[in-house]
């Protein structure tokens, strides 16, 4: 992936939050700088009082200012820490939004590519993209400044030291990056696992009743089971090589504290150095060498982080569906010329050189074997996908040139695969169509002569169905269905297999519907079977 790619990607994120971000960065810097001078106060605190001349009044001065600068970086340690949380926050809803978008806008061609497990964990793992502004990691880069600062106040209190310890912190940052890398390679490989793992799990739970059906549980089970056993063992092994590595940077640290005690000691026995100068060097030292691992810990979040912004990247670079932008207030006609059809490169042809002429008000049965390619047709007029040859104009203008959203709102579909969601059967009839009302659904139910149909329902039309629509069956989600295609007086009325669940008299009911042309002018009937309707005008045979 091009750099520039990825800064221009974080930018446009980093800007829309810029106010959080500039205000957080301020606060941390003033945050560094009024917190270096603390340690060499109270090595003059420590002085003042090993000397002939300790006063109660100049202890007090030093507490108080002491005070006064733990008092101030409390403040401004709060003021970044929720100015950051807060650009986290945002940056993680905005990015898994503009996620879904994308991912709902993409072709179905292209989508079809991916795994939905797949295409979910991505989503999720953005989130680890906000990192990049978490307070410590970004204490970690100010902590440069400490280094720095840090270094020309132990040269002023003892040059030999101060030359001593900058010899020993490159062999902490050495040894910190060496152990990081390894470290840091071993986090991706599982942070891909998991996701995959996740990914398995999400698409069993989402066909949970066929597993039951085909009565193979216990091979999901351990099927999941076998990937989260390697899983384990990579995660073991990388909490020892973590372990371990803190232990040598303890032991690293230990050794240098010791040595500096013993060299100080020397120092202070030939008079050349105070008590308080050793006391202020110490806790320089020791605020240094975690700032050294800090530093050399941020590639651990980096790199991973690199990972995530070019596969998040790979999303964002998928093409919008919806590039035509003509708009359409009726449907007159629908035309397909020499139409030919493959769903990707390697699959045979399912339409070749089909020809059809749709007029508004024609009533047209579609029928064929399975397969024979009649719920294709329907996802071209919908624009699920395009033509592979030949044409579909509708209006006299080419599919791919409307708008689809607004097409796709002048069609009413019932589908083989109804979907059903969390609410109640009512919700589930107005789904999609937000301006219609309950009122309109009463009268809807009224005309169509199915006012009993809900009545051994708990609660009628306020009966809550749970996700996925469970608790009505094939035959009942498909009424359903009938009903939120016939509401918003849709111009083209779909109907794919659309009764093969209803009982006859709801079948019959149905089919009056249509014949009496209540709620659209033209509608389409997809049938395998050979049924003869006496409203049907035109015959496709496949
Ligand atoms: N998303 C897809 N990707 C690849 N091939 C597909 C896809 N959807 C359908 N097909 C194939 O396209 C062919 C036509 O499918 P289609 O669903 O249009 O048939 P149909 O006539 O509606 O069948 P049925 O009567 O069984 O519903 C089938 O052979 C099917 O395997």
């Amino acid at each position: 992936m091009i750099k520039s790619e990825r800064i221009n990607f974080l930018k446009k994120y980093m800007v829309r939050n810029k106010k959080n971000i500039v205000i957080g960065l301020l606060s941390m810097i003033l945050f560094s700088l009024i917190t270096s001078p603390l340690s060499w106060i109270i090595g003059r605190t420590v002085d003042m009082l090993s000397s002939t001349n300790r006063s109660y009044v100049q202890l007090l001065q030093f507490i108080l200012v002491i005070l006064s600068i733990h008092v101030i970086s409390i403040l401004l340690s709060y003021i970044y820490q929720i100015c950051f949380s807060k650009a986290q926050q945002r940056i993680n809803k905005e990015l898994k939004v503009d996620l879904l978008e994308i991912v709902f806008n993409a072709p179905m061609s292209i989508l079809e590519k991916f795994d939905k497990g797949y295409l979910v964990s991505r989503i999720d793992e953005s989130q680890q993209i906000s990192s990049l502004l978490n307070p410590v990691n970004l204490s970690s880069v100010i902590g440069i400044f400490n280094i720095f600062f840090s270094f020309i106040i132990m040269f002023t209190v003892n040059s030999k030291l101060a030359l001593m310890s900058m010899l020993i912190v490159p062999i902490c940052f050495v040894i910190s990056v060496k152990s990081t890398n390894k470290i840091q390679s071993g986090a991706t490989e599982i942070q891909e696992a998991s996701g995959k793992v996740s990914g398995n799990i999400f698409e069993d739970f989402n066909r949970i009743e066929n597993i039951k059906i085909l009565n193979i549980q216990n091979t999901r089970v351990s099927n999941i089971m076998n990937k989260m056993d390697k899983l384990l063992k990579k995660t073991i092994r990388q909490t020892r090589y973590l372990i371990s590595y803190l232990q040598l940077f303890s032991l690293t640290n230990s050794f240098i504290t010791v040595l500096i005690l013993g060299v100080s000691g020397v120092f202070i026995i030939r008079n050349e150095m105070t008590i308080g100068g050793y006391t202020t060097f110490s806790l320089y030292l020791s605020q240094m060498l975690p700032a050294i691992q800090g530093l050399s810990n941020i590639s651990i979040t980096l790199k991973p982080t690199i990972v995530i912004i070019d596969r998040v990247l790979e999303l964002f670079s998928l093409p919008n569906e919806n590039i035509g932008m003509k708009k359409i207030e009726t449907i007159d006609t629908i035309c397909f010329s020499n139409v030919s059809f493959k769903y990707s490169d390697q699959s045979q042809l399912f339409l070749n050189r089909l020809n059809l002429s749709i007029q508004s008000g024609d009533k047209v049965l579609i029928r064929g074997k399975n397969g024979a390619g009649k719920s294709t047709i329907l996802k071209l007029i919908l624009g699920i996908y395009n033509v592979t040859g030949g044409e579909i104009k509708i209006n006299g203008m080419l599919s791919t040139e409307l708008d689809k959203i607004n097409l796709r709102s002048k069609i009413g579909m019932v589908s083989q695969n109804i979907e059903l969601y969390k609410g109640t059967i009512l919700d589930n009839i107005l789904y999609g169509c937000e301006t219609s009302s309950e009122e309109n659904v009463f009268t809807i139910i009224e005309k169509c002569n199915l006012k009993n149909y809900f009545e051994n329902f708990p609660e009628k039309l306020n009966t809550e169905l749970s996700d996925l629509g469970n608790g009505v069956s094939g035959g009942q989600a498909q009424v359903i269905a009938f009903l939120r295609a016939l509401i918003g007086e849709k111009e083209l009325l779909i109907f794919d297999e659309a009764t093969s669940n209803v009982d006859l008299r709801t079948r019959q009911l149905i089919f009056d519907v249509l014949e009496k042309n209540y709620f659209s002018k033209t509608v389409l009937i997809v049938s395998h079977s050979d049924e003869k309707l006496s409203f049907v005008n035109k015959v496709v045979q496949l």
